[in-house]
């Protein structure tokens, strides 16, 4: 496992208007996450989780602090490049699957492979492959509506991971789950994140879940806070 991480959040702080004033939606919030490494963040709602991954995703630039990837300081690329590091270099679980309702899931996983320029059979060949390692192999002909939830948030995390990324990040996996299916999807990204070496970031209500985590830290009003150490 390298040492170096390939996600770091370094001093981040990120405002949003509220009224007359500001709220702190992140304040002086640092993560480190090393290829291999799976990193849970807990926290009540409103407390900043998800402004956290949306700076991780590059989608919001923050106030000040840095954001790396890969060594990158992205809050320093145009809207373009970061466009580009995002696909190349990211992978993004979202709480809902929302996949296309008229593909089947090899289908779902072909149009980001074909979005980020890999030919056809390639690309094909390794949708297979994700979709037998997420327990889908017979699945590769279905489509959304002959899929059980637990299968389509499988499927999802297959499409996260079509382009070999170095940084996975995953908001809320089991959130519309019962609680078999959820350990089960957490299973799963223990897994992956094991086998393909990202360094992963994992938002959860859910403390239990947390348990698979190589580190978890608790959200509260914009600031993190390492509860326990891999
Ligand atoms: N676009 C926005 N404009 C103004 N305030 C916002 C905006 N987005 C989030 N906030 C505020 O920033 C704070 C952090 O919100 P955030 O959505 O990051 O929390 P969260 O922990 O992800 O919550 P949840 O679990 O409910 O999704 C909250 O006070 C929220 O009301």
């Amino acid at each position: 496992m390298s040492n170096a991480p390939s996600l770091a959040l370094n001093g981040v702080h990120l405002e949003y208007p509220d009224g007359t004033g500001t709220i702190n939606a992140l304040d002086s919030v640092d993560l480190s996450v090393r290829p291999g490494q799976l990193a849970a963040i807990v926290g009540p709602s409103g407390s900043g989780k998800s402004s956290l991954l949306a700076v991780a995703s590059t989608l919001i630039r923050p106030d000040s602090g840095s954001v790396g990837i890969g060594g990158v300081d992205v809050t320093r690329l145009s809207e373009r490049a970061r466009a580009a590091l995002r696909r190349e270099k990211l992978g993004i679980v979202f709480q809902q699957p929302n996949l296309l309702a008229s593909l089947n899931a090899v289908e779902q996983l072909l149009i980001s492979a074909q979005l980020r320029g890999e030919s056809a059979k390639t690309a094909r060949q390794r949708a297979i492959g994700l979709l037998d390692l997420v327990g889908l192999a017979d699945c590769a002909g279905k489509r959304p509506h002959q899929l059980s939830g637990g299968q389509r948030q499988r499927v999802n995390i297959a499409r996260a991971l079509i382009g070999a990324p170095d940084v996975l990040l995953v908001d809320e996996p089991t959130a519309a789950l019962d609680h078999e299916r959820g350990a089960a999807i957490m299973r799963l990204l223990r897994k992956v994140t094991d086998e393909f070496q990202v360094a992963a970031v994992m938002v959860t209500h859910d403390i239990e879940f947390a348990a698979l985590a190589d580190s978890t830290a608790e959200m509260r009003d914009g600031r993190l806070t390492a509860l326990a150490a891999a």
